[in-house]
């Protein structure tokens, strides 16, 4: 998130449009925070700040607006003020809707010039529910015109967005609640009290939570639960749900680090958060046999898997014997599909040759890459795709980046390129945040290195990035 934005957050907080405590809400519901948006329009500063954030998210999508004249609405009355000077920032007029319908005169529901068909933005400041939304959005669409984007400032997880993306709308949000109180958080702003009981709130306090029994599953819309009771999950797969569900954790942290020493060091502080350790131990010196002993019983412990990310790609004999030495003590392993499937064959061999292996052995396929200029094709991600639905025994999921990879919800995307602070690295790398991650990008278990391994406090930080992952997976299957 750019450092704008960051102290925008700040300074709403500093005029207290964003309150911590206990709040009764319009709905009646006991709320831990407040967001009081109102109190903007006496900070010109903090409202002209929010207006070119609107204005930016609308201009970003301007190639989707179709031919007809594009109009924006904001709901009444805190959106209002934004509303009119996003018109002011991009010229495009504005619409507004009556709160009650006129009973003399016109008895317009809506004031300002249109046509029918005309499409309208709608802007909004918070959505818990999206009942706000829905009522501008009904008045809008009453008097014929077409409402398919929706930009709000805050999204309370609740799952409000869900039910207006289930009613056709795109919905885009500047910031979600788990954002603004990680970064309050982290300037000092609340207290770890303050921010957790925030986090337990969004939790507990979903909207029309329900479980569906679906004949087509989609498989980022399924809970982990369901997702481990179908036939074809894997034990290894089923094991992985039990444990994320367990620890509440879809947190994967790669401990890049290059001594034994480090290794271990930083697995002690981020062994209590995370589902998965992953490790290239190949570029570590001074690991020894103790060290792998250590890192188990760590895990064991801390009740995590372990992952050798060595990314295996060479024929299917060779395969074998680099996998002799991994299996012994790395849960999974991932590999490259480039030399088909007869390499998993290979590591299927190995795990078959110990029992005590079978079913607690799995494998991660490499479908595509998060680096800028990687040569992997749509082609070959289809083949990925293929290979790992052959050898479901042993394969747990695929490692992309992109949400309409995985067919089958009994396979776990693994998605790493996850940072919070930074949008690249110098030699390629890409990052999301942990919402993009999870909404956008469809994972099921993000990995974060260095925004994790090289914080000041990387227990601090894996906690902070575990709760934000896991509350956006409970808003990604909530209203589903
Ligand atoms: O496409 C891929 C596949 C694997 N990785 C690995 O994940 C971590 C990311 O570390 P950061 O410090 O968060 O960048 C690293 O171990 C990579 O080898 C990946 O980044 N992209």
């Amino acid at each position: 998130m750019a450092i704008d934005q960051r102290s925008l957050i700040v300074n709403l907080h500093d005029v207290k449009a964003l309150k911590f405590g206990s709040f009764k809400l319009k709905s009646g519901e006991l709320s831990k925070y407040y967001l009081d948006l109102r109190v903007i329009v006496s900070y010109p500063y903090l409202l002209k700040e929010i207006c070119s954030l609107v204005t930016a998210a609308i201009l970003e999508d301007s190639s989707d607006f179709s031919k007809n004249q594009v109009r924006l609405c904001g709901v009444p009355y805190t959106a209002l003020p934004i509303a009119t000077g996003v018109s002011l920032d991009t010229n495009l007029p504005m619409l507004i809707r009556r709160k009650e319908q006129k009973k003399y005169g016109t008895k317009k529901l809506i004031d300002g010039e249109y046509c029918c068909g005309d499409n309208v933005i709608v802007i909004e400041d918070v959505i818990t529910s999206g009942d706000s939304i829905l009522e501008t959005v009904v008045d809008l669409e009453t008097s014929n015109l077409n409402v398919e984007n929706v930009i709000v400032l805050v999204d309370r997880q609740q799952g409000g967005v869900q039910r207006l993306i289930k009613r056709g709308l795109k919905i885009k949000s500047l910031f979600n609640i788990t954002e603004i109180v990680t970064i309050l958080k982290e300037e000092a702003k609340i207290s770890k009290e303050e921010y957790q009981d925030v986090i337990d709130y969004v939790e507990n306090n979903q909207v029309e939570r329900v479980t569906i029994c679906r004949k087509n599953p989609s498989r980022t819309k399924m809970g982990f639960n369901e997702r481990s009771e179908l036939l074809e999950t894997s034990k290894i797969t089923q094991k992985i749900f039990k444990l994320t569900l367990e620890k509440k954790s879809n947190l994967c942290v790669a401990v890049d680090v290059d001594t034994a020493d480090k290794l271990l060091d930083i697995t002690e502080k981020v062994g209590p958060y995370i589902c998965i350790l992953k490790t290239h131990i190949d570029a570590i010196s001074g690991v020894t046999e103790a060290t792998l002993n250590s890192l188990k019983l760590m895990a064991k412990q801390y009740n995590f898997l372990i992952m050798e990310d060595r990314k295996m790609a060479d024929i299917g004999n060779t395969v074998k014997l680099q996998y002799n030495k991994i299996v012994k003590w790395a849960d999974l392993v991932t590999v490259h599909s480039i030399s088909g499937g007869m390499m998993l064959k290979g590591l299927q061999e190995v795990i078959n040759e110990d029992k005590d292996l079978l079913g607690n052995r799995g494998v991660f396929i490499i479908a595509e890459l998060s680096c800028d200029g990687n040569l992997i094709s749509q082609q070959y991600i289809k083949e990925t795709v293929k290979i790992s639905e052959e050898y479901k025994d042993i394969v747990v999921g695929l490692v992309c980046q992109s949400d309409d990879v995985i067919p089958s919800p009994s396979l776990i995307q693994l998605t790493p390129g996850v940072n919070m602070k930074n949008s690249e690295d110098s030699l390629g790398q890409k990052y999301q945040n942990p919402s993009d991650v999870i909404l956008t990008k469809g994972a099921d278990i993000a990995v974060v290195g260095r925004g994790i391994v090289q914080d000041d406090n990387p227990a601090e930080a894996a906690k902070l990035y575990k709760e934000w992952l896991w509350n956006t997976y409970i808003e990604r299957v909530s209203n589903s």
